[in-house]
């Protein structure tokens, strides 16, 4: 796996905050890696370090291996940024919005036609490409930042909060493009986001940050395996268990029987790979399993979690 992004004891200090407090995480090439935070936990200052338009205070951070204090101008050539406010010209047509942009990224001039239709069609804006922005939905301005910030065909894509404000289709239309350009462009996308949802759909790899400080980082199941020491489980069988059938789950190595609910057995075991051996001790004794399904945390139980304790203790 190749390291695209790498901060190491990164400290940004304002005169009267600690906006990012001493952090250290890397980011693989390929992942939607999302950064998750409450208002002023230091998102915004992180990207912003991470594209050389702030200076760390102490610390170093690396973008494809450059440093961001001396390399600025290398990285945002390689980065496209997404702002919480995308700022574009709403009496401009959706195409002269992207030539303007193309320009100003250094796109040739006899390139840019190209690059514009492309850029419209991935975010399914062609039809629409001679009408002001003015008009548009916020939707629409959203997929077209989008379009914006990947002009210049950048490897890396920062997203701050990129479906904010915008209704569950469109939202959904902007995380299927987010999805579409990890999977198929191998973008690299660094996504600052409140939305846990959003997160447990998008993510290989959350950060959680609080106060400047990354409490929590790691891919949903690393979390939950690292935080919680059970996986619950729900068995269903066609009858109810017979007295055997219970004991031989409960006698099963790892397994705590939490209940027994008419077909249904509830139970925690220390790792999924013990499941095997409880689906053959249920069959031994002669029960017929239906359904087994271990179930996941979500991204919500093991957030609040974190926040819970102020970070991981393991
Ligand atoms: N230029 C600045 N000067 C002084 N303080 C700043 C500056 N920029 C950010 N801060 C402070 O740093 C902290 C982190 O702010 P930041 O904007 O990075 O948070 P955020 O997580 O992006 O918040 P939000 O989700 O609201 O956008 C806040 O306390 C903020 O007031």
């Amino acid at each position: 796996m190749t390291t695209i992004i790498q901060a190491d004891n990164l400290h940004k200090s304002f005169p009267t905050t600690t906006a990012i407090d001493h952090i250290s995480f890397e980011v693989f090439e390929g992942e939607v890696f999302g950064l998750l935070g409450p208002n002023g936990s230091g998102k915004t200052t992180l990207v912003r370090l991470l594209n050389g338009v702030l200076t760390p205070t102490s610390g170093r951070a690396y973008v494809f291996g450059k440093d961001v204090t001396t390399d600025g101008s290398w990285i945002r050539a390689r980065t496209g940024v997404l702002t919480e406010t995308p700022s574009l010209y709403e009496r401009l047509t959706a195409k002269k919005n992207l030539s303007f942009f193309g320009r100003f990224y250094g796109i040739t001039d006899s390139e840019i036609p190209k690059r514009t239709d492309e850029m419209l069609s991935l975010m399914h804006l062609s039809d629409r490409a001679d009408e002001p922005v003015g008009g548009f939905s916020k939707g629409m301005k959203q997929r077209l930042a989008i379009a914006r910030a990947l002009m210049h065909d950048p490897p890396i894509l920062f997203l701050d909060e990129p479906t904010s404000g915008l209704d569950p289709e469109s939202s959904r239309q902007v995380e299927d493009i987010i999805q579409e350009l990890a999977s198929d462009e191998q973008k690299t996308i660094f996504l600052c986001t409140h939305n846990l949802s959003q997160a447990e759909r998008l993510c290989s790899k959350v950060a959680m940050l609080n106060t400047g400080k990354i409490l929590a980082e790691g891919s949903i199941q690393d979390l939950s395996r690292r935080l919680f020491s059970a996986v619950p489980v729900e068995m269903e069988l066609l009858n109810e268990p017979s007295p055997a059938v219970i004991q031989a789950v409960r006698n099963t190595r790892g397994v705590t029987v939490d209940s027994v609910e008419g077909t249904t057995i509830l139970f925690h075991v220390t790792d999924k790979e013990l499941i095997p051996s409880i689906i053959r001790a249920v069959i031994q004794e002669g029960g017929d399993m239906f359904r087994i399904a271990p179930q996941d945390y979500s991204l919500e139980e093991i957030y609040f979690t974190v926040q819970r304790q102020g970070g991981m203790t393991v």
